[in-house]
């Protein structure tokens, strides 16, 4: 790992905090559970994660989540998140969680935002590290269910900044969720939707113009639609790009193929994230190394990678003035 990259402040905006459990976690947690799971050990797991779609994943993502159970669960989950974010020096990081696929399965929704938040709560006491939390609703579910989320996070709203839109996008375009969007909107909440993974880039246009997103996660199927990148450039919409997840999920075949330059140079604000890092081979400083080592990103070009993410992020202007003197900084040692 060049010192380049791991050295680099960085800010992280597209993170599915289950999507950070290691199998080692999972065994820990089924055995603490009282559960069996179908795989003998930690190697037969870590066989399984092969995946041909985002379907194919998303089957063994909301598998391996079964484990956790408890608000002291999702505590260990997203500290063993920060830790390893702190060690990269990761600084700020947004992050989803998908109450649904707990609640739905007879978790306490105080459970799972209590054992988040309490971690969260630590690790800017501790390091500084700073964090919102953004709650995903399942697209494959239905608008209602949605709803009833919305309902039951009533409670919790002052620890919620936003809300998102992840699991299988095709056939479940933004359109499905226009009520839900404009009642969380009107309720405070800012507004973001996975759109472009897999689905078309169509489903990107819709998340802007009938969802009112102000940020859109994934977002590479931009590049096959030259209108909608020069619209993206033009209002400096961020897309919150996963250039592992990408490659895992074959939305490209090699990394060289990634579209991620191509929009940084047509004056996109693309930004680098590890989506669901347990699964898709590494954590923030190896989404980077990708990048460099892979499709040939420059220093220059990495530096306004990181750049782009804080200009992305929620914090306040102090605080981004911050980040980004001290990303300008770590750039003028080199
Ligand atoms: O990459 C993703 N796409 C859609 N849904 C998800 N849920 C976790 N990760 C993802
Ligand atoms: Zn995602």
């Amino acid at each position: 790992m060049s010192p380049f990259i791991s050295e680099l402040p960085k800010v992280e905006l597209h993170l599915h905090i289950e999507g950070t459990l290691e199998p080692e976690m999972v065994f820990a947690l089924a055995k603490r559970n009282g559960i069996t799971l179908d795989y003998a050990d930690e190697s037969a797991l870590q066989a399984a994660y092969q995946f041909s779609d985002l379907q194919s994943f998303l089957n063994v993502y909301y598998q391996g989540m079964q484990v956790l159970q408890t608000e002291q669960d999702f505590f260990d989950l997203t500290w063993a998140y920060l830790m390893r974010s702190q060690a990269e020096n990761v600084r700020h990081v947004e992050i989803f969680f998908d109450p649904q696929a707990h609640t739905d399965r007879g978790v306490a929704f105080a459970d799972v935002i209590g054992g988040i938040g309490r971690a969260l709560a630590q690790a800017r006491q501790q390091w500084g590290l700073t964090s919102h939390l953004i709650m995903s609703f399942l697209r494959h579910l239905s608008q209602e269910s949605a709803f009833e989320t919305l309902r039951q996070a009533e409670p919790f709203r002052q620890q919620l900044a936003g809300i998102g839109l992840d699991s299988a996008e095709k056939d479940n375009p933004p359109t499905k969720f226009r009520e839900v969007y404009a009642a969380a909107a009107a309720q405070g909440y800012r507004l973001v939707a996975h759109a472009g993974e897999e689905g078309p880039a169509s489903y990107i246009r819709d998340a802007l113009d009938v969802l009112q997103v102000e940020r859109i996660d994934h977002g590479v199927a931009a590049i096959h639609d030259a209108p909608l990148m020069a619209r993206l450039a033009q209002e400096r919409i961020p897309l919150t790009v996963c250039p592992l997840s990408n490659l895992k999920l074959r939305v490209i075949n090699d990394m060289s193929e990634h579209p991620m330059l191509a929009l940084l140079h047509a004056g996109l604000c693309v930004t680098v994230n590890s989506d669901d890092p347990a699964y898709f081979g590494g954590y923030m400083n190896a989404n980077y190394a990708a990048l460099q080592q892979g499709l040939g990103a420059s220093n220059d070009e990495i530096l306004q990678l990181a750049l782009n993410s804080v200009e992305a992020c929620w914090l306040s202007a102090a605080e981004k003035a911050v980040l980004t003197h001290s990303i300008k900084a770590h750039g003028a040692k080199y």
